[in-house]
Formats: C-alpha cells, sequence, structure tokens
C-alpha cells in the first residue's frame, strides 16, 4: 500500500516520515491552511528530504520518498512555477477547472494528482488527464470522514483514499475501499497543524500491514 503523510512543516517531520516507511510527503501551499509553507519553506524540506538519503553503494535500505506539492488557491501559473522552484515530483490540484489540470499535466517531468470529492468528481482516474486521483471529503485537509456508499462506482488504476483517516482506522478504510493508495494529514496530528511522529509511525505501520 503506498502511503503518503501531507502537511509536514518541519525537517523532523520529513525524518519521521522516512523512518516510519511512507512512501510520500505533502508539503501544503495553500494560503489559508494551518499548514501552509512559503516555497522558500517547502524547498528546504524538499531538499532535506533528497540530503537524509543515504549515500549510493550504502547498505541502507532508505528509499527516495515522493515530494508532493498540495495546492488549492493559487493560480494555475503560480502553482506551476511554485511546483517548479520547489523542485517537488507531484504537484497536488484540489479545485482546478478541467483547463488548468490538462495544461498542468503536459508539463514535463511533473507528476499531476487531481483531488476531488465523491460529490464533485469526476471519480475516474486519468479524466483530466492527470496521474492519480486523490478522493477526498469537500473539506480537505479537515479531519472529515466522508461515506464510501456516495460514490457511484469505486476507482480503479493508481487513486488515494484520503480524508479523517487515522492509524485506529487506516486498516479497515483499505479493506473497505481497496484503493492504491491513502493519504493522511489531521490524523497523525495530536495538535492540529503538528505532526506527531509516533502517530506517523503507527499509521503507516497500520496501512503497510496486509489485510484480508
Ligand atoms: O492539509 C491542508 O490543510 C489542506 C488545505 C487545503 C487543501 C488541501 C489540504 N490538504 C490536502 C491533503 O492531501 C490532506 O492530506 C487530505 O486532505 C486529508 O486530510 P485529513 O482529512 O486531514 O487527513
Amino acid at each position: 500500500m503506498y502511503v503518503k503523510i501531507c502537511g509536514l512543516r518541519t525537517p523532523a517531520d520529513v525524518d519521521a516520515v522516512r523512518s516510519a516507511g511512507a512512501d510520500a510527503l505533502g508539503v501544503v501551499l495553500s494560503r489559508t491552511s494551518v499548514r501552509a509553507v512559503s516555497v522558500e519553506h517547502a524547498r528546504s524540506l524538499v531538499a532535506h528530504a533528497e540530503a537524509s538519503l543515504p549515500a549510493a553503494g550504502s547498505h541502507s535500505s532508505a528509499k527516495p520518498l515522493t515530494t508532493v506539492a498540495v495546492v488549492h488557491d493559487l493560480g494555475i501559473d503560480e502553482a506551476l512555477a511554485a511546483a517548479e522552484a520547489i523542485g517537488v515530483d507531484v504537484l497536488q490540484l484540489h479545485g482546478y477547472s478541467h483547463t488548468d489540470i490538462c495544461r498542468a499535466a503536459e508539463v514535463e517531468g511533473l507528476e499531476i494528482w487531481r483531488a476531488t470529492s465523491a460529490q464533485s468528481g469526476p471519480t475516474t482516474v486519468g479524466a483530466h488527464g492527470e496521474d492519480a486521483l486523490l478522493l477526498d471529503s469537500s473539506t480537505p485537509g479537515s479531519g472529515t470522514t466522508w461515506d464510501l456508499g456516495t460514490l457511484d462506482e469505486r476507482p480503479t488504476g493508481r487513486w488515494l483514499l484520503a480524508g479523517g483517516l487515522s492509524p485506529d482506522t487506516v486498516a479497515e478504510a483499505i479493506v473497505a475501499a481497496r484503493p492504491w493508495g491513502v493519504d493522511v494529514s489531521s490524523g497523525v496530528e495530536a495538535v492540529r497543524g503538528t505532526k506527531d511522529h509516533g502517530l506517523i509511525h503507527r499509521f503507516v505501520e497500520a496501512a503497510k500491514t496486509p489485510t484480508p
């Protein structure tokens, strides 16, 4: 199971995500988010993620973390410029138009993840040319759960389940939804906006433990 931990703000958060064995980290550029970081700060976190990899030839099993910039209230040009300046692998777009997503998808060397809710849709992977789909609650980053039963059809392919997941609920959610990956923010925070490293470890372990 592919696991993304979103809303990181410190180098120690990056270290916790890596040591827990997650696959991807997210930095939030939204102006209104409690987890918002500047482009410069996001760049330093991504640089830290890259620098903390073991040297080539070492016997460590640490793997590169996929880095994701999350945007929802920047214009598409600003979002693309930020992704390039930070040097992320993925741009995660919340609430962008079909036209904006198609445009972003044409940028070489940058993956696009389209975030949407069951109500907003479309819930098919690649419907707007994106590389992956993130199905979330209608209030991203709020820790709100949503009912899988509201989906007309469960997506197939590269799609991530998000919205109110926690170390205690993620295994059951995986069994119910059978996503390609999971994404969490609030559920690995003891204080809103501040990551709890113990909860990150518990979440990754629960998500990656094989389920029947
Ligand atoms: O995290 C935020 O504050 C945020 C703000 C605006 C747009 C997106 C945001 N987060 C996107 C994510 O990828 C979250 O991890 C995802 O929405 C799940 O959040 P949560 O329900 O808190 O686990």
